[in-house]
């Protein structure tokens, strides 16, 4: 009998091309409040994301949102429910306010009258109302990314899927963008041990190429340099289970998840 958590993902595996397992055998669980993910460059953690998403599709393993799959979900509600913003926004035709008006014409999201107000939203985070009307080409890159940030909180999704967020970001933005996901439900993929610090607050997994079934342990992640150090070694368990990071003066102490033995159309904000 498992317990009834807000999202649960088991075993999941995704190959590469080349049918090597470029990650598999991932468990995540979460309840309420922002996992984050690290992990070395090409590890397969956006991969990971958009196969949480079902952007694309995954080899092998399950998720569940509210003890539902996708199937069940349907896959447009799943990914209105559970949605990825991607890391670098595509850039398209129109404006921002376009983009929001096409994506509200789905109809499986909210409707208009629930749904938070983007401009507002992005105001709080420096984002001046007439950049909404600007063609998505003439934006900056730390423009199009609180935009398209707020485009996906304003749909109150179940749990946001973001893919380094503030990488764009100077740290005034930053900080105001982290203070506003902070509260909301996501699972967070960064390469700042700093900014896992202090935005996890059930823990952070440490994402390994290939089998991930090894059980990790709370891994040293070195802040000073703000890159990852240190290897997963302990004791295995489940986010969402209270567990939760411990630090000393020079040296963040994250827990990982438990991982045990390791496309298609989409909504997604400004993605691809
Ligand atoms: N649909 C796919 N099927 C199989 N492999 C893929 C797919 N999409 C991307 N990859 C491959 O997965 C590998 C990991 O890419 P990914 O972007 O997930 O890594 P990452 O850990 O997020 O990297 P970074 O930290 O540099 O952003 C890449 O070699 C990429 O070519």
């Amino acid at each position: 009998m498992t317990s009834h958590v807000l999202f649960r993902a088991k075993n999941i595996g995704k190959k590469t091309e080349e049918g090597e397992w470029l990650f598999r055998n991932v468990d995540l669980e979460l309840d309420n409040g922002v996992l984050t993910i690290t992990g070395p460059s090409g590890v397969g953690k956006s991969t990971l994301l958009k196969c949480i998403n079902q952007t694309i599709t995954m080899d092998e393993g399950q998720v569940w949102l509210q003890e539902k799959t996708p199937d069940q979900w349907g896959i447009p509600a799943w990914r209105s429910k559970i949605m990825y913003i991607p890391q670098r926004a595509a850039i398209m035709e129109g404006t921002p306010l376009d983009f929001v008006d096409e994506v509200r014409k789905f109809g499986v999201h909210k409707t208009k009258n629930s749904v938070d107000d983007p401009v507002q939203i992005a105001l709080d985070w420096g984002i001046r109302p007439d950049l909404w009307h600007s063609r998505w080409g003439n934006l900056s890159g730390g423009e199009i990314q609180r935009i398209a940030l707020a485009i996906g909180c304003s749909f109150r999704p179940e749990i946001l899927l973001l893919d380094e967020p503030t990488s764009a970001l100077d740290e005034e933005s930053c900080s105001k963008v982290e203070k506003t996901l902070r509260t909301l439900n996501c699972i967070w993929v960064t390469h700042s041990p700093a900014q896992a610090k202090r935005i996890s607050t059930v823990g952070t997994f440490v994402m390994q190429g290939g089998d991930n079934s090894e059980p990790q342990t709370p891994s040293e992640v070195v802040v000073e340099d703000d890159s990852v150090h240190g290897q997963a070694s302990g004791n295995k368990h489940n986010y969402g289970s209270g567990e939760t990071r411990s630090s000393t003066k020079s040296t963040h102490t994250t827990t990982s998840v438990t991982n045990s033995s390791s496309s298609s159309k989409n909504t997604n904000i400004a993605g691809h």
